[in-house]
């Protein structure tokens, strides 16, 4: 079989290992239903395309198994499903009804929207599995397994996902090996089709070029597999800036700080960290809410980070990151989100760089990220790059100095602006004087009901120390206005700027 003998000869490692767990899976399946009680979701995408050849070649290897004199495949046996809509690319279309003609199969074509058809095509036939082509990193595979039973309100049937651990480039690796057919517009650099309404040939793969019309390399260029879904223009828009959504909340943004280690509890270590960051968010104009030291166990993690994550703008996390049993932080992080870990690609490539000679081939669980949720903020400085899970950053510092050069990124990164922009810098100023408490109390109150929009926070260092009054805000003309109108209720020069 042609398939199989293209990867048994490759020398891809991963892609063998890939190729032959999908086999797996499809032959648990074949070996649960029968042929008739099975069908395959194809729609011309690439991914389905992968799926096509590994259910040929995984019914040969299943028949071959049960009837060894077998010989090759002249038609698909599997019921093919396809729903066509009008908003289909024609392309996509002329290559599903070409690979129709060309394998051998008989396509059941559905006008209705997926949960209508399936309904009826349940109702019609014995169906009990469908194979899909989903893969990790789909906003659809969220919470699915290999195996995974249909949703509730959706017909019953078990959606069969061999390829859900694929990545993008195990799918051109595998379409490129077996040197299969693939729709036409993956070569003008569509990386993920959808319909014609919220498709667009992929940004990152223009290429520059003096002519009026913009050309595009092929979609197996694309080097970063995470950014395949670039070119669905409205489904996909970047994910929102959970701080900028809150920030309109709070006058000012809240902060919480969360170590892991049970190292730190039992007082082997000492936490340097939680004051570092708690004095560079402050210096950033941040409220840091509450710093905790929690256990190295999931279960914690998870209660913490689910509280403060609903509380705070941002929760910065660190400790317990790592390959190490007791590294549970990540796992904690996406149990408070309800999503699972996965492996992601490109993390693991990062890593790769980082530690090649200790890693071992084929699964990184290092390189695994809570699903669906996980954005990667790359900076030149940085081997790693900083994982961030909506408004959760994990920071991979275990030291000052680490932390140090985290931060520098971060702010950077913020100055960049755009989807990756976290931290708002905010303006502080911080006045000192000698008048007593009761002195400033009820002016200080009614200075606050004037700018509701300014912080004002009062502290002093020692108990007859002198008071130190602390200003933050979003607008630096409030910030002048509200320390101006502080001075106007005292007498000239009480306050003294502090630096
Ligand atoms: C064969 C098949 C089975 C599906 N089963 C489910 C399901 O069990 N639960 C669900 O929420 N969506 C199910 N869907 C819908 C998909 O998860 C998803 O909504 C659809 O593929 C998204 O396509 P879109 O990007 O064009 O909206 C199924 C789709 C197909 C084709
Ligand atoms: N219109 C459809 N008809 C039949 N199956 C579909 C349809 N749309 C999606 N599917 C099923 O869902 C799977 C996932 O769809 P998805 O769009 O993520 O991948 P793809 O279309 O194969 O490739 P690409 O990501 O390049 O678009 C498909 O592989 C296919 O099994
Ligand atoms: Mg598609």
């Amino acid at each position: 079989m042609e398939i199989d003998k293209a990867i048994g000869e490759s020398d891809d490692k991963r892609l063998r290992t890939k190729y032959n767990n999908a086999i797996f899976v499809i032959r648990r399946a074949l070996s649960l239903y029968s042929i008739e009680e099975v069908a395959f979701s194809f729609n011309g995408g690439k991914d389905s395309t992968v799926l096509l050849h590994l259910l040929r070649a995984g019914y040969f290897l299943h028949k071959k198994e049960l009837s060894p004199s077998n010989g090759g495949l002249s038609s698909f046996p599997v019921r093919t499903i396809y729903f066509e809509s009008p908003s289909a690319f024609t392309e996509i279309n002329a290559f599903t009804y070409d690979a129709a003609q060309t394998y051998g199969i008989q396509l059941d074509i559905i006008r209705q929207d997926f949960k209508s058809g399936l309904e009826a095509l349940l109702k019609a036939n014995p169906i009990r599995a469908i194979f899909l082509g989903v893969r990790i990193g789909d906003p659809t595979a969220v919470g699915q397994e290999q195996f995974s039973p249909s949703s509730p309100g959706w017909p019953p049937f078990m959606r069969v996902n061999p390829i859900l651990d694929w990545s993008y480039r195990d799918v051109w690796a595998f379409l490129l090996t077996c040197k299969v057919k693939y729709c036409s517009l993956y070569d003008q650099g569509y990386t993920s089709i959808g319909s014609i309404h919220d498709t667009v040939p992929n940004a990152l793969l223009s290429v520059n070029d003096t002519s009026s019309k913009e050309k595009f390399k092929p979609a197996y260029l694309l080097s970063d597999g995470r950014l395949e879904r670039a070119g669905r223009v409205k489904k996909n828009a970047s994910i929102k800036n959970d701080v900028g959504s809150d920030s309109q909340k709070h006058e000012v943004l809240l902060a919480s700080v969360i170590a892991v280690g049970d190292e730190i509890l039992s007082g082997t270590v000492e936490d340097q960290l939680a004051v570092s960051l708690c004095k560079k968010l402050t210096s950033v104009g941040w409220s840091v809410q509450q710093t905790s030291v929690l256990r190295n166990d999931i279960d914690s993690v998870s209660e913490e980070v689910d509280r403060q994550r609903s509380i705070c703008d941002m929760v910065f996390i660190y400790g317990g990151v790592g390959p190490l049993h007791s590294d549970v932080t990540l796992a904690g992080v996406a149990k408070a989100f309800g999503v699972r870990l996965a492996p992601d690609e490109e993390f693991e490539e990062y890593l790769r760089h980082l530690i090649s000679e200790h890693c071992t081939g084929d699964r990184n669980e290092m390189a695994q990220l809570p699903e669906g949720i996980t954005e990667l903020l790359h900076h030149e400085k940085l081997s790693v790059p900083l994982i961030k899970c909506r408004n959760v950053i994990v920071l991979a510092a275990t030291n000052t100095e680490e932390l140090e050069k985290e931060w520098e990124c971060l702010t950077e990164l913020t100055k960049l602006g755009g989807s990756t922009s976290l931290i708002e810098l905010y303006a502080s100023r911080r006045l000192i004087t000698s008048l007593t408490d009761v002195e400033v109390a009820e002016p200080l109150s009614k200075l606050g009901l004037e700018f509701p929009d300014v912080y004002l926070g009062c502290y002093r260092k020692s108990r007859q120390g002198p008071i130190i009054i602390s200003l933050k805000g979003k607008d630096n003309a409030r910030m002048d206005s509200a320390v101006q109108a502080l001075r106007k209720k005292f007498k000239e020069g009480v306050f003294v700027d502090m630096k």
